[in-house]
């Protein structure tokens, strides 16, 4: 099986590697071995090679150059290229499932509701009103970080949508939401019982729920100063979306903002608690910023420009975890790439994780010293992948920054903590705590 499998793909102009077995290919390898996989084959075949993982034939490029190629040029035919159950489930005007003009339009959307003016006058001051409450009362007691992040992650970005954090829609959301992330990283079998199955139904019902505030909204005529308030207010927007866009790009904010900023805190977190020096230095910037403020004074724009330390522990935290390990693509025709012939609709997996811990770029890459950061050159240097490159860029940069400082914050000015001890941190495929990140919580 495994000879006839490769003696299948073997077309003339493909790269080296191996296709493991009809169907599985070599995905248990790739999601046991991890990062391992990927260094072996490499050390193998070189860093572009043939391999089949994740349901499709793949090429895996781990070339810093090509990678940056790639990013930049989804015009010549290299598209996302998700799984088949998050574009299902995350919809089909779903910003991953769009390109070209239309790609334009939705991304144009996305930015008018959280460019730095929006996060100035009206995210910011919702993130701060929500970062008070939800940090309230953690005093005495042993909290799992990891969790916490997660609500704090979802119910932040509920209030910045339409102000719904504590309402009781979002109850009947949150449980909603989580199947839908789960059956977003599920085999697309539509079968009772399935991650897959659960998490279209999942999508049905915040589809309905999001469906009916939509027209609550319309019906009432009062303005909002939220995002869905921005959304609707379209007849003066250049970017005029329909119901169903609104709704699918309401739930690519939350989807793409849920795992990476949730992750990205606990993992600060986890970092600060094993370096003190970091940590003190961390909350030195954060209460000079509260000594000039009264308690009840939030965080305001100014406040979060100056706080360039905390910057560079969240982007530290992002580079030394490595919160994603790469982006997907497709070909869109059969292409020529790095003198290789790419057959059309391969994916290729953009691998960036091994660039974060390049020498070169990272004098002691596996050491977290987020003092490298501060030299701002570092952020805009070619082979900072850590929020994605090209047309595709993660336009949420900023406002997940503005979310983390801000929940580091409350932390940091409120609380210290210790870890109860014992919790594993899984690093691969994605970066979680599979039994919660468990820290006993005392006032300062
Ligand atoms: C701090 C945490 C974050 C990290 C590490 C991160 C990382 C990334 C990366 C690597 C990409 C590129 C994906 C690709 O090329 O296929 C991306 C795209 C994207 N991100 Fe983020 N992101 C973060 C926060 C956010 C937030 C808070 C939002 C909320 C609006 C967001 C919205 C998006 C969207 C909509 C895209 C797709 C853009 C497009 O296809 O044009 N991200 N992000």
């Amino acid at each position: 099986l495994l000879r006839w499998n490769e003696v299948r793909y073997r077309k003339k102009g493909l790269p080296r590697g191996t296709m493991g077995w009809p169907i599985f290919g070599e995905t248990t390898e790739f999601l046991r071995q991890g990062p391992n996989f990927m260094k072996n084959r490499r050390g193998r075949y070189g860093s572009f090679f043939k391999s089949h993982i994740l349901g499709c034939p793949t090429i895996v490029s781990m070339d810093p150059e090509l990678n940056r190629y790639i990013l930049m040029n989804e015009a010549k035919g290299l598209v996302p290229g998700y799984p088949q159950s998050m574009l299902d489930i995350l919809g089909k005007c779903n910003i991953a499932a769009v390109h070209g003009s239309t790609h334009k339009h939705m991304r144009g959307a996305l930015l008018a509701l959280i460019s730095p003016t929006m996060i100035r006058d009206q995210l910011l001051p919702k993130i701060d009103d929500f970062m008070r409450t939800h940090l309230n009362s953690w005093d005495n007691r042993v909290i799992d970080i990891h969790q916490k992040t997660k609500e704090m992650a979802l119910l932040s970005s509920l209030k910045q949508i339409a102000g719904l954090e504590s309402s009781s829609m979002a109850q009947q959301f949150m449980p909603e939401f989580f199947k839908l992330v789960l059956g977003t990283l599920s085999l697309p079998i539509n079968l009772p019982g399935t991650n897959y199955r659960r998490g279209l139904q999942a999508r049905k019902n915040l589809v309905g729920m999001l469906r009916q505030l939509i027209q609550e909204r319309r019906a009432s005529k009062e303005s909002h100063h939220d995002m869905l308030g921005g959304l609707i207010k379209i007849d003066d927007n250049k970017y005029k979306l329909t119901d169903d866009e609104i709704i699918d790009q309401i739930i690519t904010i939350m989807y793409s903002g849920y795992e990476t900023v949730s992750t990205t805190s606990m993992m600060a977190i986890k970092y600060l608690h094993d370096h003190p020096k970091v940590l003190e230095e961390l909350r030195k910037e954060h209460l000079e910023i509260r000594g000039r403020k009264r308690l009840e004074d939030p965080i305001e724009w100014n406040d979060l420009k100056s706080l360039r330390f905390t910057r560079a522990v969240i982007v530290e935290a992002s580079r030394l975890a490595t919160i994603v390990n790469g982006v997907l693509r497709k070909t869109t025709e059969d292409m020529e790439l790095n003198g290789f012939v790419i057959p059309k609709g391969w994916r290729i997996y953009v691998y960036t994780r091994e660039i974060n811990y390049d020498p070169f770029l990272y004098p002691d890459p596996l050491v977290f010293n987020p003092w490298r950061w501060l030299d701002k050159s570092l952020e805009s240097q070619s082979y900072f992948f850590i929020f994605g490159g090209g047309t595709r860029m993660c336009p949420g940069k900023e406002l997940g920054i503005a979310e983390i400082s801000t929940f580091l914050h409350y932390f940091v000015t409120r609380y210290r903590w210790e870890e109860v001890g014992g919790d594993k941190l899984m690093r691969f495929p994605r970066v979680e705590a599979p039994n919660g990140l468990h820290v006993r919580v005392s006032s300062c």
